[in-house]
């Protein structure tokens, strides 16, 4: 008798692996179920939408459904894109046949590109379904299809709305706030014992593809493993938030990016990149400079201009030194490329940063405590080995390229600080990031235990010392002669 809960997913195909059957698995697995999937669709489909539809000959799926259930033991179904009116009928059959003992559907009718993925004449046999469910997990526009009733445009009008379904289906239903305006981003579980409110903050990201499938699994695994649904809705609602926040550094396509199922388990892989488990060790640091009072007002554009002055005016004194730690990399590199790289960075630290640098800072000041223990720490780390150097300068790169891209989400030509958003979250700098990453991963395989002990004290120290250089400008007095 097993206690992992085995958990069906019944839904559509996404190649791009960020959204249906394939988020579905990993949301299970993430969870600690066994996954499983009876494929109802393929989706020609990638991060920037939905080009076509495959639906397989309809006796095929009843027979992928009825080989599975004649073999093994179902704990719990999650239902996604169904496509048309003939695949529900078929999925409605057998569950009517096979009773598992949980079901949960998610009403999947439009994905996050906007692209149909429900013919429009199957929304009566969805409605119906819902009766055939022991929980519905509709966004805002799919519970106004469900009740028959206009887009509700304020929570409290979607909070209306989950009441009326699950009176009319007998269903709880989980109402998800992602499509209503506002800087928290609510969800809700409205059931006969009233409503169960998980509130989390809207994140500002663009890994939010495939969030509705994801939450949807993750709930039938969680309540497989004998959670209530408002206990479920209270672990997968802050489990979701990060993945999405983890989901900004994965890299996935140029559109709405997907959620980082794993991020939870990236600590503990087996992995043989030293990069990788120096990124994974420093996630703390890098929570905290996501949630710093700097790095938020500078990307709502609410930062007081002085205070930004102040940065700009310590960061040019930084990146003057930074770049001779660069071109000491340059010296020490083994190869030409290499040698190259980091004298095109040490050129580029000095003249295209620093060009931003004189756009707005007038006058020279002193360098502040966090400034100079930088600039400290990265002078003794040039006096070791070049994977050390290396390893020290990292952190200036990798963390600048993931709260660029972040950021870059919220500019416009109009943000008060769009040439700086610009700057950090250019593809260029992406792509000078992936460089010096690979080479730490080369430096890292040629040295020795104490050489790395070495690198991986480098690097977490700059980390460290990142984080205090964010915090530093909203810390500090301002005082008349610092203003420039
Ligand atoms: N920007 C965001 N910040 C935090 N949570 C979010 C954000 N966007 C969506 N979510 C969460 O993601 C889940 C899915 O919500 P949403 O209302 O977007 O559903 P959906 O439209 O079905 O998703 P999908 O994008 O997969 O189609 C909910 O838990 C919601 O709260
Ligand atoms: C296959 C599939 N199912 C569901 C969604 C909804 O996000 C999607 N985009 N693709």
């Amino acid at each position: 008798m097993s206690r992992i809960p085995r958990v069906l997913s019944i839904a559509g195909s996404d190649p791009s692996g960020g959204a249906g059957i394939q988020a579905d698995l990993k949301a299970i697995a993430a969870h600690g179920g066994f996954g499983m999937a009876v494929v109802t669709a393929l989706t020609a489909q990638s991060t920037r939408g939905v080009v076509d539809v495959h639906v397989p000959p309809l006796p095929f799926l009843d027979a992928q459904l009825r080989t599975l259930s004649d073999d093994v033991a179902i704990d719990a179904v999650k239902l996604g894109m169904l496509a048309s009116a003939p695949v529900v009928a078929v999925v409605e059959r057998w569950l009517a046949d096979v009773r598992p003992p949980l079901v949960v559907l998610d009403p999947v009718m439009v994905a996050t590109s906007g692209d149909r993925l429900l013919a429009s004449d199957a929304e009566d046999a969805i409605r119906r379904l819902c009766t055939a469910a022991d929980l519905v997990t509709p966004n805002v526009p799919e519970l106004a299809v469900l009740v028959g009733e206009p887009v509700a445009a304020t929570w409290d009008a979607a909070l209306a709305q989950a009441r009326t379904l699950h009176q009319r289906t007998g269903a709880a239903v989980l109402l998800k706030g992602g499509h209503l305006d506002g800087a928290t981003c609510l969800d809700a579980i409205v059931d006969a014992d009233g409503v169960h409110v998980v509130a989390g903050s809207r994140l500002a990201a663009t890994s939010t593809h495939g969030t509705g499938c994801t939450l949807s699994s993750t709930m039938a695994t969680l309540a497989a493993g004998g959670a209530t649904w408002r206990a479920a809705l209270d672990v997968a609602k802050p489990w979701l938030a990060a993945a999405i926040a983890a989901g900004e550094s994965l890299d996935v396509g140029a559109g709405a990016g997907p959620v980082d199922h794993l991020h939870a388990l990236r600590g503990a892989m087996p992995t043989t990149s030293w990069a990788s488990d120096a990124w994974a060790r420093t996630a703390g640091v890098r929570a905290d400079v996501d949630a710093c009072a700097f790095v938020r007002s500078l990307g709502d554009g609410s930062l007081e201009p002085e205070r930004f002055r102040w940065y700009l005016a310590q960061d040019a004194i930084y990146l003057g030194e930074y770049a001779r730690v660069l071109a000491r990399a340059s010296a020490l590199a083994p190869t030409g490329d290499e040698q190259a790289f980091w004298a095109r960075s040490a050129a580029s630290a000095i003249e295209e940063e620093a060009s931003l640098h004189r756009s707005h800072v007038t006058e020279v000041p002193d360098r502040a405590p966090d400034t100079r223990a930088y600039v400290d720490h990265l002078q003794a780390a040039a006096h070791g080995a070049y994977a050390e150097v290396v390893a020290a300068v990292l952190p200036c790169f990798w963390l600048y390229a993931d709260v660029g891209a972040r950021l870059a989400a919220l500019d416009d030509a109009a943000h008060p600080f769009h040439d700086w958003l610009v700057a950090y979250g250019d593809a260029g700098f992406a792509e000078a990031t992936r460089q010096a990453i690979a080479i730490a991963d080369a430096a890292a395989c040629a040295a020795g235990p104490t050489l790395r002990g070495r690198m991986d004290a480098a690097f977490d120290r700059s980390m460290a010392l990142e984080l205090a250089f964010f915090e530093a400008p909203v810390r500090v007095r301002l005082e008349a002669a610092m203003l420039g």
